[in-house]
């Protein structure tokens, strides 16, 4: 979707990463309208969480299923196959290009996009080294960007550092997914490459995902209603 398409209200993504399906319905009320777009992670699709996919989009909800799928082609393929059916706006995949090329062909005209995470936020130069990578954090976001344009992905999953970089190389074809949000204040936790919510959306990002700052906060509503605040006011 385009970004001036995107509804101000949807571009916030909270991460619904609780442990069970009844703290995640519970979240869900209390956060009411302030919150349009909910991502479903491990813990709670590990949980029986996936399920709620269709829950929330009866209720007018938009979802992400954040599995990062990454295996042999075939078996993306299937799985994007069986995901496709669930309802969701968008699904990760790691950016290799058999896994992105397999969900891309699997996912076909269902209206599920794709997203492709190019390196995750939580890691470092230092961190890709210790990996046995040869390219930096920005060097590898950017080549698997240009991968992920080839092969027909709908979106990346990026710091909100790298997105002005990569929104010179991909232009607006492909959604900028940013977790790594961090209001002011907030605890950093194992999050490396982060930024507010007002520099995220003002250096290009489409949506914001954010987990802790809202779902461990005192007050999530408010926690949500701030950052959409900080959003809207970022837009102009
Ligand atoms: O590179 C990535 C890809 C995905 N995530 C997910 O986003 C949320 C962030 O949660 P916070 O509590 O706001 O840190 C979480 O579900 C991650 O799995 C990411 O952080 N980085």
């Amino acid at each position: 979707m385009q970004p001036s398409e995107i509804i101000p209200r949807d571009r916030l993504i909270v991460a619904l990463d609780l442990a069970s399906v009844t703290a995640a319905e519970a979240m869900v009320a209390r956060l009411g309208d302030s919150v349009t777009f909910y991502k479903i992670g491990y813990q709670l699709a590990y949980a029986g969480g996936l399920p709620l996919v269709r829950q929330l989009a009866d209720q007018g909800k938009k979802v992400f299923i954040d599995l990062k799928l990454h295996d042999i082609g075939n078996t993306v393929a299937r799985g994007v196959e069986s995901i496709a059916k669930l309802g969701a706006t968008f699904l990760t995949v790691h950016a290799y290009p058999q896994t992105m090329k397999a969900a891309v062909e699997a996912r076909g005209g269902s209206g599920l996009k794709i997203l492709a995470v190019t390196v995750l936020t939580s890691y470092d130069d230092g961190d890709l080294h210790a990996a046995g990578y040869r390219l930096g954090v920005s060097d590898l976001v950017e080549a698997r960007a240009q991968q992920a344009q080839v092969l027909g992905v709908d979106g990346l999953v990026c710091s909100p550092e790298e997105a002005a970089a990569l929104r010179k190389i991909v232009g607006h074809q492909m959604n900028l997914v940013t977790p790594g949000i961090r209001p002011a204040g907030s605890a950093t936790g194992d999050q490396k490459r982060i930024m507010t919510p007002a520099r995220a959306i003002a250096a290009g990002a489409d949506y914001l995902v954010v987990g802790r700052p809202v779902v461990e906060a005192g007050d999530p509503r408010a926690a949500a209603e701030a950052i959409q605040a900080e959003i809207r006011q970022a837009l102009g």
